[in-house]
């Protein structure tokens, strides 16, 4: 993808391109005091939701059209830049015309490419260069989150950004919204000059966790960071557990520790280097088992037996588990490459018996 830069004018490109402002705009009154209180501490550029999706009908929906002057008046009160949620045609043409500098596309949003395809129709038609930033959709589906991103593309648009949101799940115990951070890892590999935000607001859903998921964001090399922020979060009308003061906000980001160096060392082109050979020998032992893998499936084939053996599977597991016990390993991560392994195993038999 031929993007370009999403950095508006005088705005610097040190990590991170931090995004911050209220859930929603409420009132005039809360948009101004919290944006004041953004810009005395560095803030460029300011958020408010004004058209919420809600989950369920009865929430607080966004005060509309009217938070678009709200808005207008933080970027000639404060010089900060302002971006919005929009959701469907006419958000875009409202927003665009009241000279709203980033769109945003919602996680309910960009999981339908109807309504993507809407606002991308959308933004030619006004011809709006940009930048916008789309969030993943809900659902943990990197294809549709590229999807969307192409639909934009399409419209146009060069400068285009992502929001890292983490995905709706059933279990919220610890977070919100999980991070499932190989979704956007392997979104960033594919196209690797999008540039990436993580928003820990949506991610968490506590003000408590907004500092560690900021921290992981940079230590993965996250472009950015959109965090909520309300001048009083315990009365805001939506998301109140997840929104924090300026001044909080302004602490956790002094706190951030930026590893930026992009350099390589002749230590680490070594290390580089014993990472190739381990990998490499990993490779012929998985093409190994999965060559024995293939024989056994002939010998079931042979002898009319079915593929999958759950307590020999079962035996394999235990038995891996206790060595990697002993060895130091992370028993969930060991878990998954064998469940991985055993998986292409039955997939292989299954054609073999099936031949
Ligand atoms: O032991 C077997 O029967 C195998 O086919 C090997 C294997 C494996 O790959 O580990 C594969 C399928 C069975 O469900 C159990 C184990």
């Amino acid at each position: 993808m031929d993007l370009q830069s999403i950095l508006l004018s005088g705005i610097n490109g040190r990590r991170p391109l931090i995004i911050a402002g209220p859930c929603s705009a409420e009132t005039e009154e809360q948009v101004i005091i919290t944006a004041r209180g953004l810009a005395s501490k560095g803030i460029k550029i300011f958020r408010a939701g004004i058209w919420k999706p809600r989950t369920k009908p009865g929430g607080f929906e966004g005060v509309g059209m009217e938070g678009l002057i709200w808005l207008n008046r933080v970027k000639k009160e404060t010089g900060m830049y302002v971006t919005t949620e929009v959701a469907n045609h006419n958000h875009v043409v409202e927003a665009v015309e009241h000279d709203i500098d980033i769109l945003w596309i919602g996680a309910r949003t960009s999981a339908n490419p109807f309504a993507v395809q809407e606002i991308a129709n959308a933004l030619k038609l006004v011809g709006f260069e940009g930048p916008v930033l789309i969030k993943n959709p809900v659902n943990p589906d990197l294809e549709l989150w590229i999807g969307a991103i192409e639909r934009i593309y399409n419209a146009g648009v060069r400068k285009i950004g992502v929001i890292h949101r983490g995905f709706s799940s059933y279990d919220k115990k610890l977070y919100r919204n999980l991070p499932q951070w190989h979704i956007p890892i392997e979104l960033k590999r594919r196209i690797p000059n999008l540039p990436l935000i993580v928003d820990p607001s949506h991610i968490g859903g506590k003000r408590e966790l907004i500092a560690s998921l900021s921290q992981q964001a940079m230590d993965l090399n996250c472009d950015g960071l959109i965090i909520e922020a309300h001048c009083n979060p315990d009365e805001a009308w939506s998301d109140k557990d997840q929104q924090i003061t300026p001044d909080v906000l302004s602490y956790i980001l002094n706190l951030l520790v930026i590893r930026d160096t992009k350099q390589t060392t002749e230590s680490l082109t070594e290390l580089r280097q014993q990472i190739d050979e381990i990998d490499a020998e990993l490779l012929s032992v998985l093409a190994k088992r999965m060559r024995i893998s293939k024989e056994i499936g002939q010998y079931k084939k042979e002898h009319n037996m079915p593929v999958l053996q759950t307590s020999r599977y079962d035996e394999i597991l235990i038995k891996r588990s206790i060595q990697a016990e002993e060895m130091g390993m992370e028993l969930g991560f060991l878990k998954k490459i064998l469940e991985a392994i055993h998986e292409e195993s039955v997939r292989q038999q299954i054609e073999i018996v099936n031949q």
